[in-house]
């Protein structure tokens, strides 16, 4: 039997509509879902979380039907490609499972970019209803006499990346967790879609990624995508216990199990029953403690300090690290048998410098919550990027991440005192460049000699940025030229040629 189910994005319309501002109706969400019987509404929201899961939860009261929100923040509401993206990501994620679905697109709610999406789809890649309501005729079936040619799917799509399509075929769907992890470029791709495989499989994960690239961020969604979620998460920062106390805050101890113990504590492990213990910094663990840690995931069970009883223990454990864990298992710091353990499904972040594309939605997204944070302050100006702040942004390598990333924006945003944050104030936010950064070395302290040829080298440089360039601005040339301080869309075509950097 085929599930009906209406797609649509949440509108601003919807919102006042559920917030029962007065003139807007029940908004075209609402309306929809009661003139016409769905098995299931999934709803596509560019909104806060907070407001997305209050306006399901008032069509479920308005119309009777609980809707599954996906979040899919758009670094604008009208980017045609994201919306796009974000339009077919939740489509593929529902046709990988074996329901057989009839679909009907809202076209109503959200931009007109986003209802120009729908048609698109609905006439090329899916089968589609596409309906539209309004308040003086209700809710109507629109008819397209025409068709679109596949032609008009965004390049993107059409060259496909058959690996992730391939990947995630059969995967349940994405957790709005997952959805919230900003990304646009291939490499985050791939790696959501292994996490979200290695969720369901209920084994330990270890997280390997540079300081502040999102390894926290992958963890919670793991465990949202489990079948531990709404069980305990607990977070340890094993970096940050100290060492006399690591085996009672692990372990817990009983009353009176060593001087200062006058009450009996329960220890992370006991807290994450049958959820997920998350083991941020693992790399930090004393040798000791990684020999309990392993000796207690091995048996399943534990015993507090001071105590003769042991406890059954179940639960997950995704670890995390930003050293590499294998050198640390060569240099005898970590140990080889708690390393295989935990290193069952291994998700690699890649830096923010090497996730062509990212930067500019990451930026756009953190700049939004700056100014929707601050909204009730008076004395506070909607923040936007100049140019050339925006530029140096791109030029910076992040060796701190998007941590790093977030706090320059924050920094800068509160150095401005107009609305626009320019290039000097970017500049004096930023943190001068570190020189230990992966490559840097490799660039500029070759051994002089026979073996280095300047001219390749600098070919090299040239094409890395060129390269970067041209894909960050997704092959339009003028804005590429703007990325590497070229004068013209010309230059850039000749420097492209002459350094062999295809189109
Ligand atoms: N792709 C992303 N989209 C949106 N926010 C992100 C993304 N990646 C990271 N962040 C944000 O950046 C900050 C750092 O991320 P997180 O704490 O997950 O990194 P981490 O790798 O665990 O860092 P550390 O190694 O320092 O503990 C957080 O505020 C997180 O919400």
């Amino acid at each position: 039997m085929k599930l009906s189910t209406l797609i649509a994005w949440i509108g601003n319309t919807d919102l006042r509509a559920s917030r029962g501002e007065l003139h807007v109706g029940a908004g075209p969400i609402a309306e929809a879902a009661k003139a016409r019987e769905f098995d299931e509404i999934h709803l596509l929201s560019d909104h806060k979380s907070t407001e997305s899961k209050a306006f399901a939860k008032w069509l479920k009261e308005e119309a009777g039907i609980q809707a599954k929100v996906w979040t899919k923040r758009l670094s604008g509401p009208t980017r045609f490609s994201e919306i796009y993206e974000a339009a077919t990501e939740v489509l593929d994620s529902l046709f990988s499972k074996a329901q057989d679905r009839k679909l009907t697109f809202h076209i109503s709610p959200g931009t007109p970019a986003m209802g120009a999406v729908w048609v698109l789809l609905a006439k090329t890649k899916f089968q589609a209803e596409l309906i539209e309501s309004s308040r003086e005729e209700g809710v109507l079936t629109v008819s397209l006499p025409f068709e679109i040619a596949a032609d008009y799917l965004p390049a993107r799509d059409l060259e496909g990346d058959d690996e992730i399509m391939r990947l995630t075929q059969g995967l349940p769907p994405e957790v709005p967790e997952f959805g919230a992890i900003i990304h646009r470029c291939a490499a985050m791709k791939t790696v959501i879609v292994q996490a979200r495989r290695v969720a369901v499989e209920d084994v330990p994960v270890l997280i390997q990624g540079e300081s502040g690239t999102g390894k926290e961020l992958f963890a919670r969604a793991i465990h949202e995508s489990s079948r531990r979620a709404g069980k305990p998460f607990v977070e340890v920062n094993c970096g940050a216990i100290p060492r006399e106390l690591v085996e009672s805050e692990f372990f817990g101890h009983v009353k009176g199990a060593f001087t200062g113990a006058s009450e009996a504590k329960v220890g992370y492990l006991e807290s994450a029953k049958g959820g997920t213990l998350f083991l941020d910094e693992i790399g930090e663990l004393p040798l000791d403690a990684q020999v309990k840690l392993l000796r207690a995931l091995q048996e399943k069970k534990i015993q507090r300090v001071g105590a003769s009883k042991t406890y059954s223990i179940d639960f997950r454990v995704v670890a995390a690290t930003n050293r590499t864990l294998l050198d640390e298992v060569a240099e005898e710091r970590f140990r080889e048998d708690l390393f295989h353990r935990l290193a069952v499904g291994v998700l690699s972040l890649p830096p923010l410098r090497e996730r062509s594309g990212d930067l500019n939605l990451l930026v756009d997204h953190f700049l939004d919550r700056l100014n929707a944070d601050r909204e009730r302050n008076v004395e506070w100006e909607h923040k936007k990027l100049s140019a050339g702040a925006r530029n140096l942004l791109n030029q910076h390598p992040w060796p701190g991440n998007i941590r790093e990333l977030s706090n320059t924006l924050c920094r800068a945003a509160i150095w401005s005192p107009g609305p626009t944050i320019g290039k000097e104030q970017m500049r004096n936010a930023l943190f001068p460049v570190k020189r230990d950064i992966p490559g840097y070395d490799a660039v500029l302290n070759r051994n002089l000699g026979n073996d280095l040829d300047l001219s390749e080298l600098l070919a090299e440089v040239a094409r890395h940025y060129l390269t970067r360039a041209y894909e960050e601005a997704e092959g339009n040339k003028s804005a590429a030229c703007q990325l590497v301080g070229l004068p013209n869309y010309q230059t850039f075509t000749n420097w492209m040629k002459k350094y062999g950097v295809k189109e």
